[in-house]
C-alpha cells in the first residue's frame, strides 16, 4: 500500500525515530508534562469485606483506583500483553492493513483523540470492537472477554451498591442481576521509548466515554490522573493490579457524585510502555440518565439522558467539554459537580 504524504507522516514508525520531530514536540501550553504530585492513588482489595466503602470513597474523591485480588488470572493478562506486543512489533505496512478509517472506531492508528490536540502523540493504538478479523479474534480471546465482563459486572454492582442502588433500580439488569454490555471494546496502546520524553506526550488528557474502564499497564510508569487541588498524579504500576476508572457515563448515572477522571499517559526515554484498556458500557438501546434514587428537589438531575453512541457522538464533537453539553442545569451550592472539565487546566 502506498501512503499519501499526510498518512505517512501520521503513521511515522516511532521505534526508528532518533530525534523528536517538531510535530511531536509539545510545549507547556499544549499540556506538556509538568511537575507531578506524589499522592498515591487508592489501592483496593476486591476481597476486602469493606471493599464497597473503599470503592465508594475512591470513586467520589478520585474517580480512579487500583484493584488487587480481582480474580483475573495473571497468565491471561500476560498473554494479552504478549499478543498486543506482537501486533505492534509488525512492520508499519502490515499494521496499516488494519488501519482505522478516518471516522471509524475499530482498527490500528494514532490516538482517536489526536484531532483535539495541536501536536501529535507519541503512541500508536489498536481498537477492537467485536471485529470479525482473524487477528482481532486472536487478540480478543473469548476467555478474556468473559473474565473482564464478569469483573466489570461485579465492580458495577459494588459501585452502585455504594450509592445505595439495588438491582430493582437498574432497568437494564437481567433476571440474575447481570448488567448486559454493548459491544465490549478493547483498546491496546503502545508507547515506544522516546528520544525526548520531556517534550512529548503519549496520550493527551481526556476522560473515557465509558461507564468504567479497566486498564492493565505493564510495569512501566506513564499513566497520570488529575486531581483537583493536587495536580497530576502518577498511577504507579503494581504487579498484577488493574486500574479502574470512572467514565463519563457513570458520572452521568451517578448525577456527578462519582466523577470521571481526567487522565493522560506520558512517555520515557528507555522503556517501551504498553497498556490494554477494557472499555465497559451499557447496551446500545439503554438511555443513561441520573438514577432517580439519587435525585430530589434539592438535587435535581444534572444531565439529560443519552445512549452510549449518542454520547460518543457528542464526545467526538466537543471532546473534554462533552459532559457540559449534556448538562441540564448548574449544580446547587452543596452539590458541586467537580469534574466538568471545562475549567481544568490541562498541563
Ligand atoms: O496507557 C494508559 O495508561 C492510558 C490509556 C487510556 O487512557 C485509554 O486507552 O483510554
Ligand atoms: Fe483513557
Amino acid at each position: 500500500m502506498s501512503l499519501k504524504p499526510l498518512d505517512a507522516f501520521r503513521h511515522l514508525d516511532l521505534n526508528s525515530v532518533k530525534e523528536l520531530p517538531d510535530s511531536y514536540a509539545w510545549s507547556t501550553a499544549d499540556g506538556c508534562p509538568s511537575s507531578c504530585s506524589s499522592e498515591p492513588v487508592p489501592v483496593i482489595n476486591l476481597e476486602d469485606l469493606n471493599a464497597i466503602k473503599h470503592v465508594g470513597h475512591a470513586c467520589k474523591t478520585w474517580g480512579v483506583f487500583q484493584l488487587i485480588n480481582h480474580g483475573i488470572p495473571t497468565d491471561l493478562l500476560n498473554n494479552m500483553e504478549a499478543s498486543g506486543r506482537k501486533l505492534f512489533s509488525l512492520p508499519i505496512q502490515q499494521k496499516l492493513k488494519a488501519a482505522r478509517s478516518p471516522d471509524g472506531l475499530s482498527g490500528y492508528g494514532v490516538a482517536r483523540i489526536s484531532s483535539f490536540f495541536p501536536k501529535l502523540m507519541w503512541s500508536e493504538g489498536f481498537t477492537i470492537i467485536g471485529s470479525p478479523h482473524e487477528h482481532a479474534e486472536k487478540l480478543w480471546p473469548q476467555d478474556y472477554k468473559k473474565e473482564m465482563n464478569k469483573l466489570a459486572n461485579r465492580l458495577m454492582w459494588l459501585i452502585l451498591g455504594s450509592l445505595g442502588i439495588t438491582r430493582g433500580d437498574i432497568n437494564w439488569a437481567g433476571p440474575g442481576g447481570e448488567l448486559k454490555e454493548a459491544s465490549p471494546a478493547l483498546q491496546l496502546n503502545s508507547y515506544p521509548a522516546c528520544p525526548d520524553p520531556d517534550r512529548a506526550m503519549g496520550l493527551g488528557a481526556h476522560t473515557d466515554s465509558t461507564l468504567l474502564t479497566i486498564l492493565h499497564q505493564n510495569n512501566t510508569s506513564g499513566l497520570q490522573v488529575h486531581r483537583e487541588g493536587f495536580g497530576w498524579i502518577t498511577v504507579k504500576p503494581i504487579a498484577g493490579a488493574l486500574v479502574v476508572n470512572v467514565g463519563d457515563l457513570l458520572h452521568i448515572l451517578s448525577n456527578g457524585l462519582y466523577t470521571s477522571v481526567l487522565h493522560r499517559a506520558i512517555v520515557n526515554q528507555t522503556q517501551h510502555r504498553f497498556s490494554i484498556a477494557y472499555l465497559y458500557g451499557p447496551p446500545s438501546n439503554v438511555r443513561i440518565s441520573p438514577l432517580s434514587k439519587l435525585t430530589d428537589n434539592v438535587h435535581p438531575p444534572l444531565y439529560r439522558s443519552v445512549t452510549w453512541s449518542e454520547y460518543l457522538g457528542t464526545k467526538a464533537k466537543h471532546f473534554n467539554k462533552a459532559l457540559s453539553f449534556v448538562r441540564l442545569c448548574a449544580p446547587m451550592n452543596d452539590f458541586v459537580d467537580t469534574n466538568d472539565h471545562n475549567s481544568v487546566l490541562v498541563g
